[in-house]
C-alpha cells in the first residue's frame, strides 16, 4: 500500500520545522529493497515509525494524523531521507513529565530496523528543537568539576592524562592497585577497562579499598588530586546502585574524586539514567564498548558515532569516549573531530544540522584506544585544542621505564604540542617523553622517521 499521500509531504522546508520548534528532525541514509519506489518506502518507514502500519487501520481519528512523522526530503541518489517527528509522538515520564531516550530509540530507530521493503537505513544526524533540549537531563557534572577538583582554572583547565588498568583483566587486588598507584605518580585520571567489576578473582569489596589506600598514598606523595573512575555496570540497577554506594564510601572524604564508568551502549539508556539520577555529584563516565556493531562506517544499518555522541549529551553523560580521530588503533578519521565539537560546544553545525543547546552542560570527549605520548601531538593538532581526558593503557603500562614515566610523558606530550615545540626537540629536553619512542618503536618510525640517529647524537 502506497502510504506516500498521508506521510509525506515534500512540500515541507527544513527552515520551518526548525522555526517552528514542534518537530523532531532525524536525517537517514535509506535505500529500499529492489521493487519498491524510493518515496513509497520512505513513507512506509515514516509510518512504522510513528503512527502507522502497513494497512489503513480503522481506529485511525483526525487527532491520530496530526502525529504521524513526515518524509520531508528525500534524495534517492545519495539515500538521503529525512524525516520529522511531531515532539508529541514521544514517551514522557509519568514521576516528571520529562523526555527519554528509550522512546526516541524505539520511534525513530525501531521497528524501522527490521522491515521487509528497507534494504538499510542509519542515523546519520538529527536535531532537537529547544523544547527537547529543555526536557532531557543533560549532564549534571562536566569537565570543569575535574579541573576544579585537580586545582586548574574551570575554563580551557586543560588536557587530563589518564590511564585505563592494564592488563584489563586478570589482576588480583594488590596488584591492581599497585598498578593503580604507579601511573597516579605520574598521571591524573584512572578509570576501570569496561569489563573489569566484581570478578572472583579481584572482588570489588577488597580491591576497591586497596585503590583507596593507593589514591591516598598517591596524593600524599605527588600533593595532586586524584581521580577514579569506577564501574558500577550491571544488569540490575539496584546491583548498580549497591556497587555505587559500596565506592562512594569506601572513597569517604575522597569520594569527590570518583567518576562512575557506564558501558552505556551495551547497557543502554536506563542505566545511564538510573546513573544520572542517583548520583547526580559524580562525572558520569560513558563508556560506549560495543557501539560499533551499529556504528562502523561499514554498517548500513543503525546509526553513527557521531549521533551515539550526540544522544549521550542529552542522557546527561559528563564524558563519552569518542575514538582517536584516526591516531589511535580503533576506527576512525580525523573528521570524527565533529563528534568531540557538537559534544563540547554550546552549538554546532553537524552533518545534516545545526544543533543548539542552550546552556545544557557540555559532555567531555574521551579519547581512549591504542593512545600514547608519540601519537597525542597529532591529536591535539588535529583537534585543535587539549580539553579532553585522554586515557591511554598500553601507552602507559607499555612504557618501557614504568607506568609514572608513561604517564608523565603523556603530560609532556600535551606541553610538547602547546608550546608549539618540534618533538624531537622536545624530547631531547624531557626523558621520559624521550623514552616513549624508544617504548614504542613502531609508531616513533611511523611518525617520526630518523627519530634514533636524532635523540642519539643528542646523548
Ligand atoms: O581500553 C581501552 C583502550 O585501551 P588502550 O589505551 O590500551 O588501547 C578502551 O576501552 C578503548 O579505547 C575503547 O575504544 P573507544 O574509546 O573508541 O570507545
Ligand atoms: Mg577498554
Amino acid at each position: 500500500m502506497d502510504q506516500s499521500a498521508r506521510y509525506s509531504d515534500l512540500s515541507l522546508k527544513e527552515e520551518d520545522l526548525i522555526k517552528g520548534g514542534r518537530h523532531i528532525l532525524v536525517a537517514y541514509k535509506m535505500k529500499p529493497k529492489s521493487g519498491y519506489g524510493y518515496l513509497e518506502a520512505a513513507a512506509h518507514f515514516a509510518a512504522e515509525s510513528s503512527t502507522g502500519t502497513n494497512v489503513e487501520v480503522s481506529t485511525t481519528d483526525d487527532f491520530t494524523k496530526g502525529l504521524d512523522a513526515l518524509v520531508y526530503h528525500i534524495d534517492e541518489a545519495t539515500e538521503d531521507m529525512r524525516i520529522a517527528y511531531p515532539i508529541d509522538l514521544f514517551d514522557r515520564n509519568v514521576t516528571d513529565g520529562r523526555m527519554m531516550m528509550v522512546s526516541f530509540l524505539t520511534l525513530v530507530i525501531g521497528n524501522n530496523q527490521g522491515m521487509g521493503d528497507i534494504e538499510h537505513a542509519k542515523i546519520h544526524d538529527f536535531y532537537m528543537p529547544e523544547r527537547a533540549i529543555q526536557l532531557f537531563d543533560g549532564p549534571s557534572k562536566d569537565i570543569s568539576d575535574m579541573w576544579r577538583i585537580l586545582g586548574r582554572p574551570v575554563k580551557d583547565g586543560g588536557y587530563i592524562a589518564g590511564t585505563i588498568i592494564k592488563p584489563k583483566l586478570g589482576l588480583r587486588p594488590e596488584p591492581f592497585a599497585q598498578a593503580a598507584y604507579q601511573f597516579w605518580l605520574g598521571g591524573d585520571f584512572i578509570k576501570n577497562d569496561e569489563p573489569q567489576g566484581n570478578q572472583v578473582f579481584s572482588p570489588m569489596k577488597k580491591t576497591i579499598p586497596l585503590v583507596v589506600d593507593a589514591m591516598k598514598r598517591a596524593q600524599d606523595e605527588t600533593g595532586q588530586a586524584k581521580l577514579f573512575s569506577a564501574n558500577i555496570t550491571a544488569d540490575d540497577h539496584y546491583e548498580m546502585c549497591a556497587r555505587a554506594d559500596f565506592i562512594l564510601e569506601a572513597f569517604g572524604p575522597d569520594a569527590d574524586k570518583v567518576a562512575f564508568l557506564v558501558d552505556g551502549y551495551v547497557g543502554g539508556p536506563g542505566m545511564i539514567t538510573t546513573a544520572r539520577r542517583q548520583y547526580p555529584n559524580q562525572y558520569l563516565h560513558y563508556h560506549r564498548a560495543g557501539h560499533g556493531a551499529v556504528t562502523s562506517p561499514s554498517a548500513k544499518r543503525g546509526y553513527t558515532a557521531f549521533v551515539l555522541a550526540k544522544m549521550s549529551r542529552l542522557q546527561g553523560a559528563s564524558g563519552i569516549h569518542v575514538g582517536t580521530m584516526g591516531f589511535g588503533k580503533m576506527e576512525g578519521e580525523n573528521d570524527d573531530k565533529l563528534i568531540a565539537y557538537m559534544i563540547e560546544r554550546d552549538e554546532c553545525q553537524g552533518p545534516v544540522y545545526f544543533q543548539k543547546w542552550y546552556g545544557m552542560k557540555p559532555t567531555t570527549p574521551i579519547i581512549s584506544g591504542g593512545m600514547n605520548a608519540l601519537r597525542l601531538p597529532g591529536f591535539f593538532k588535529n583537534l585543535g585544542h587539549g580539553n579532553v581526558i585522554n586515557t591511554s593503557g598500553g601507552g602507559s603500562y607499555g612504557h618501557i621505564d614504568s607506568p609514572a614515566a608513561g604517564a608523565i610523558s603523556l603530560r609532556q606530550s600535551y606541553e610538547c604540542w602547546k608550546s608549539g615545540a618540534d618533538p624531537i626537540e622536545f624530547a631531547k629536553e624531557h626523558k621520559e617523553f624521550a623514552r616513549a619512542f624508544a617504548s614504542f618503536p613502531g609508531d616513533a618510525d611511523k611518525l617520526f622517521p630518523g627519530w634514533r640517529d636524532k635523540l642519539s647524537a643528542h646523548k
